[in-house]
């Protein structure tokens, strides 16, 4: 295969360096990025332009790892302000499973492009989702050129049928497509506890063992989930997953907001890793996650959106601020959640709650070219001679990124996205949610 190049030339990169014991972010200035194929091959200030194929100029600019996005429901943007002011309970039961009962895979593929383009504006290269229909959502993530780790979110509602059918449509998508393609990559999903039994999920530990893949589950999001599981089970959550034998480094539990101690140490014991959603928290008034506590004990914290009906939207500069934000009000403490960290948790941290840190998550050499570029004209990211990485978390916004590169592929530049058509997009998810209503 002929080589393909792209330069990135006279930038200023900020990074986490990943070591493997800390995280640290660093900033170079006047640098170039030299993009081989799909990996990044070389950072110097001196990279000869000669035989390149693409050059960007990256003066006034800054670049930064594609975001990640830990946990959330691409194609629900088609259900952004249908469901609003509400708990998860009647949320969920009395307005989106009702409205999720009405997709096929055609709809599902039009939310999961106007999710992907809305990623690929804000700056997300790669997303950690769960939903029905994996192929049309697969299909999207192929034709857009982002990284999707993809789970088919299983509910058995306790019932002995369900759980099997449920496990056999996840399987047969991990026979599927694992180890076929470049950027996609599908783990067994299993919703949450209160939908999922028993032995669903010991099933679904087994499985995820012998297929080598991750598990993505929604965990501790309510007061009334916890005591309604502890109704059921006589235990807390996490108490009841140890017990059962389901808990693992694999596992990636989104939400976590009503821990107790011990659970912490057991999250800490068992290596979970966490996918913390400030704003889906904060809408649903589900409350406020320890996440103070969670990092405190060296535990794997990542960001979510969750999806964008109770967020609502996919942007994770949002994210990131909300994290800082609301963990520094609940503790009273304004050096909890610093700049730095909260960069990290979008990007390294985020690569680590996928097992992805060798491949993603930093710009470094060797590792695959998922680049943002921000530009720092924008009144908001500036005085440039200020902290850049504090303009990053505090004052920027999704907005701000004007190139995303994934895998090598330009997929946005000067805000233009190349691989889908915006305005096709647009157009076709508004006239498929009018034919949803009329249904
Ligand atoms: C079975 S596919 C995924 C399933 O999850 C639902 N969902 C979206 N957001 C949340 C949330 O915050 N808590 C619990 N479940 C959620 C989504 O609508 C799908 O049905
Ligand atoms: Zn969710």
């Amino acid at each position: 295969m002929e080589t393909k190049n792209t330069l990135i030339k006279n930038i200023t990169v900020i990074s986490p360096v990943n070591n493997n014991i800390t995280n640290n972010v660093q900033i170079k200035k006047g640098t170039s990025i030299l993009i081989e194929n799909d990996r990044i091959a070389e950072i110097s200030s001196n990279i000869s332009e000669n035989a390149i194929d693409k050059v960007i100029n990256g003066n006034g600019k800054i670049a930064i790892p594609g975001l990640i996005n830990t946990h959330t429901h691409v194609p629900m943007n088609l259900f952004r302000g249908l469901a609003d002011d509400l708990e998860l309970d009647s949320w969920l039961n009395d307005h989106i499973w009702p409205m999720e009962a009405n997709l096929n895979g055609e709809f599902t593929y039009i939310g999961a492009l106007h999710g992907i383009l809305e990623m690929i504006k804000t700056g997300t290269t790669t997303f950690n989702d769960m939903y029905f229909y994996l192929n049309d959502i697969a299909k999207a993530v192929e034709e857009s050129g982002v990284r999707g780790v993809l789970s088919y979110g299983m509910i058995d509602f306790f019932d002995d049928e369900k759980r099997k059918t449920e496990l056999k449509e996840s399987t047969k998508t991990v026979k599927e497509f694992n180890g076929k393609y470049d950027r996609i990559k599908i783990n067994y999903g299993p919703h949450s506890i209160y939908t999922c039994s028993k032995e669903l999920l010991i099933e679904t530990r087994a499985l995820a063992n012998k297929y080598n893949t991750g598990i993505h589950i929604h965990m501790s999001e309510t007061k009334k989930e916890i005591d309604d599981v502890y109704e059921a089970q006589g235990k807390h959550p996490f108490e009841y997953l140890e017990e059962i034998g389901f808990l693992g480094e694999d596992v990636l539990a989104a939400h976590c907001v009503w821990l107790n101690n011990k659970e912490i140490a057991i999250i800490k014991e068992n290596n979970v890793k966490i996918s913390h959603n400030p704003c889906s928290n904060m809408k649903l008034a589900s409350g406020i996650a320890p996440i103070d506590k969670l990092t405190e004990n060296n535990i794997c914290v990542s960001l979510g959106t969750d999806g964008a009906s109770s967020n609502n939207n996919l942007d994770l500069f949002e994210e990131m601020k909300f994290a800082s934000l609301l963990q520094k009000v609940n503790t009273f403490n304004p050096e909890v959640l610093p700049a730095g960290k909260i960069l990290e948790m979008a990007t390294i941290d985020a690569a680590k709650a996928l097992g992805m840190e060798n491949e993603i998550g930093s710009i470094e050499e060797g590792k695959k070219a998922d680049i943002i570029l921000l530009d720092t004209s924008n009144v908001n990211l500036t005085p440039t001679v200020n902290s850049l990485i504090s303009h990053i978390v505090y004052s920027g916004n999704g907005y701000n990124v004007d190139t995303t590169i994934c895998n090598g592929e330009i997929l946005m530049e000067d805000k233009e996205v190349k691989t889908l058509n915006e305005q096709e997009i647009i157009k076709k998810t508004n006239e498929t949610v009018k034919l949803m209503k009329e249904a």
